[in-house]
């Protein structure tokens, strides 16, 4: 059975000021989701342990040459305390939307420690959990049974520097996850440029799994819709496309249209 087309605005995009208007809006436009970008930023404190470790790292290499502490502590403060260098929404924001919506709320996360957020998630009324394989590699199935228990559908994200082979046991584990969701930019920031080195990934999952949710995530839009589309996407997230267009129901329709005639032709 062929997958069916699923058109997601990135929220991320939208004035959110007025997000519940918004969220309206793109429904009304014929949007199937609504995509919300979780993003979260070291803190303050953090970023004076990841200068505090530079520091001591450096220090360490000059006067001892200890290269592998060097590193060690790079990699280890660095990835574990920032996953990107933007900061979002959260839960709080997820909970207020959910009490102005129905929709299906895609929730894609940009942290370091997702288990913290499934019951914040869950009670705020999320649908659906993407996490990213980079920062779960050791209790991802601790967090998809986690996220199922909570009645969300889980996801998985990576980015374009991550190897496709990467995921593939979330999809064929026991407990496997429901989407894979292929970034097409560097995650961080709306309105970046699509990658089309990316598609290698999307066409690898379409050909190994006919019939999973695989979503394309940044610089979608009409000029680069078609090449996802018969790469074998067919859950679009699409932001600055969609809000900075003057008919953005236009764009939703252009990017439902590419998928199902990609499916037809495939
Ligand atoms: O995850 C994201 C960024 O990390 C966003 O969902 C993505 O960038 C969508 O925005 P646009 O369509 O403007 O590229
Ligand atoms: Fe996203």
């Amino acid at each position: 059975m062929a997958v069916v087309a699923k058109i997601a605005p990135s929220m991320l995009s939208s004035d959110f000021a007025n997000l519940a208007s918004e969220a309206e809006r793109m429904l009304r436009f014929g949007a199937d989701w609504l995509h919300m970008d979780i993003m979260v930023r070291g803190s303050p404190l953090s970023l004076l342990m990841i200068f505090g470790a530079y520091w001591f790292g450096f220090a360490s290499y000059f006067v001892h040459q200890v290269k592998s502490l060097f590193f060690h502590t790079i990699f280890i403060v660095h990835f574990h305390r920032h996953f990107v260098p933007n900061l979002t929404i959260g839960a709080p924001v997820i909970e207020s939307l959910r009490r102005h919506t129905k929709a299906y709320l895609d929730c894609h996360l940009m942290v370091t420690n997702p288990l913290d957020y499934v019951d914040p998630l869950a009670k705020a009324g999320a649908s659906g959990f993407t996490f990213h394989v980079e920062v779960a590699k050791d209790y991802w199935q601790d967090l998809v049974h986690q996220v199922k228990v909570k009645g969300m559908r889980p996801g998985v994200a990576l980015k374009p520097g991550t190897p496709v082979e990467e995921v593939y046991p979330l999809v064929e584990g026991e407990n496997p996850v429901e989407m894979v969701l292929v970034m097409t930019v560097e995650p961080g920031f709306g309105g970046q440029k699509f990658m089309p080195e990316t598609m290698d990934k999307v066409r690898a999952l379409r050909k190994k799994y006919p019939s999973l949710d695989i979503e394309v995530d940044g610089g979608l839009g009409p000029s680069t819709i078609d090449v996802a589309a018969s790469a074998g996407a067919n859950c679009i997230v699409a932001g600055s496309s969609v809000f900075g267009s003057k008919e953005p129901a236009n764009v939703i329709s252009i990017l439902r249209k590419s998928v199902q005639e990609a499916q037809q032709n495939g």
